[in-house]
């Protein structure tokens, strides 16, 4: 259960986050939508635990979502820009690193490898390097590798950049089957398509007053 209570964040004399509050229950999804600058990677930040809110609080099953607690960083996968990449390893190294974290075994780490790269249509990129993908093939490798591993929170911020049509619909399949799984998810998006696709409550950010 993701609860964010009355959060603010505010930088020096900006605010980045004005008071914003909702609530996510396993199988939910929120679609987060604003103007640019509204405050949407702002408050994914603070769902994911990258920082703490100026005032108000946030919280992922009760306990704080910026803990370092091992349940809390279990609990919460994010994609929020791209993660740093090994230029030596391909695309399935890197998704079977992730899974292999977090998997019971090494069987099972490959099960789900192959289920993550063709869920996203990347099982005839898996061989490839890195800087050998295009820009929309690169946001897609990106979220398989918050794909590959276990979370009660997906977070995710404007999945769908780069992408075309059928990609987004990739994308929302695969966000679907995560909620039907179980987990809360938060998405920040300009896309009508993605938000239809989900079909969650939409929270319009208003950007500070
Ligand atoms: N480190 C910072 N210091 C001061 N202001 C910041 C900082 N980081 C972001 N901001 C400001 O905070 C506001 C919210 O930014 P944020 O990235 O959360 O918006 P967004 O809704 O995700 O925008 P976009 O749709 O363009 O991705 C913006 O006005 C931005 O300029």
């Amino acid at each position: 259960m993701i609860v964010v209570q009355d959060a603010e964040v505010r930088e020096r004399e900006v605010t980045l986050l004005s008071p914003t509050s909702f609530a996510a229950a396993g199988g939910d999804a929120v679609v987060v939508r604003g103007a640019n600058g509204s405050g949407k990677s702002t408050l994914l930040r603070l769902v994911a635990g990258l920082r703490s809110p100026s005032s108000g609080t946030v919280s992922i099953d009760g306990r704080d979502a910026a803990s370092r607690d091992p349940r809390t960083r279990r609990s919460v996968a994010a994609m929020i820009g791209m993660p740093p990449l090994a230029p030596d390893l391909t695309v399935r190294d890197h998704v079977l690193l992730v899974a292999t974290t977090w998997s019971a075994s090494g069987r099972d780490a490959e099960r789900l490898t192959c289920r993550v790269l063709d869920e996203l249509d990347l099982s005839p990129l898996a061989t490839r390097f890195p800087h050998e993908l295009s820009s929309g093939q690169t946001q897609l490798f990106g979220l398989a590798l918050v794909l590959a591993r276990p979370s009660d929170a997906l977070v995710l911020d404007e999945p769908e950049q780069r992408l075309d049509v059928d990609r987004i619909g990739l994308v929302v399949g695969a966000v679907n089957r995560r909620r039907e799984s179980g987990a809360a998810v938060v998405v920040a998006t300009h896309s009508d398509v993605l938000e239809a696709g989900i079909g969650g409550r939409t929270l319009w950010l208003q950007g500070a007053a």
